[in-house]
């Protein structure tokens, strides 16, 4: 298994913020994206850089870094996922967005899918799945399933909050995936929500709860 949880001081007291039971719709996008940034820090430490020649301040030629071909695409999962992603795009402007849509069906809690448009050459890309909740993990890994058929080898995740057993699943079906969450929380109540969590991520930033 390969949990990262960020235990960096801003990332822990954001999202102290996003747990308060009044936030106002207005902060909690705020702070999602926020985190959304501050995760994706994290999760790109490991993206290779090549040399490169500029033209310095001063005329004189000088060498500089630069990422490395290696594109990325940013994979919100719709909806509550589009609250990360401005946060993310902060940081990889030129990143592809592939849109996945899948809900959860209150009563079984199995994911359904109803939407995907990906990006091309999924292959040569690294794809950063973004999803505030990371909660039985059915959601997640179903994700994790089209990117692979679709030839993407090169995955992280990016979530909020994480369970328990979101993480042992997603963990089990795809071992070779890295998860960055700023939390991982005790349990999930009866009804599949994650405690303590957030509550309802999707109604939070839609401002439909
Ligand atoms: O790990 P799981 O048990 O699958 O649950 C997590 C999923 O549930 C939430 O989405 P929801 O179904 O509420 O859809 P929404 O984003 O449209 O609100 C959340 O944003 C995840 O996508
Ligand atoms: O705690 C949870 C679990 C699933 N979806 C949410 O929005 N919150
Ligand atoms: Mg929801």
């Amino acid at each position: 298994m390969s949990l990262k949880v960020i235990n960096h001081p801003l990332v822990q007291h954001k999202l102290g913020l996003l747990r308060e039971a009044t936030i106002s719709t207005k902060s909690f996008r705020e702070l999602a994206n926020e985190l959304g940034t501050l995760l994706t820090y994290e999760a790109t430490q490991d993206f290779k850089l090549e040399d490169h020649m500029i033209d310095g301040w001063d005329g004189n030629p000088i060498t500089v870094k630069r990422l490395l071909g290696k594109k990325a695409t940013v994979v919100p999962i719709l909806r509550a996922g589009i609250g990360m992603l401005d946060g993310v795009l902060e940081l990889l402007p030129s990143a592809k967005v592939s849109v996945v849509g899948l809900y959860r069906n209150e009563e079984t809690l199995e994911p359904v899918a109803y939407f995907e448009k990906f990006a091309g050459e999924l292959e040569q890309r690294t794809a950063l799945v973004i999803d505030p909740m990371l909660a039985t993990g059915g959601t997640m890994v179903a994700t994790l399933d089209m990117l692979k058929a679709k030839g993407c080898r090169d995955i992280r995740v990016l979530v909020l909050v994480a369970a328990p057993e979101g993480v042992e699943k997603v963990s089990a079906a795809h071992p070779d995936i890295p998860i960055y969450t700023a939390a991982l929380d005790d349990h999930l109540n009866e009804h599949g929500y994650i405690v303590p969590g957030l509550g309802d991520a999707g109604d939070k930033i839609f401002g439909t709860r």
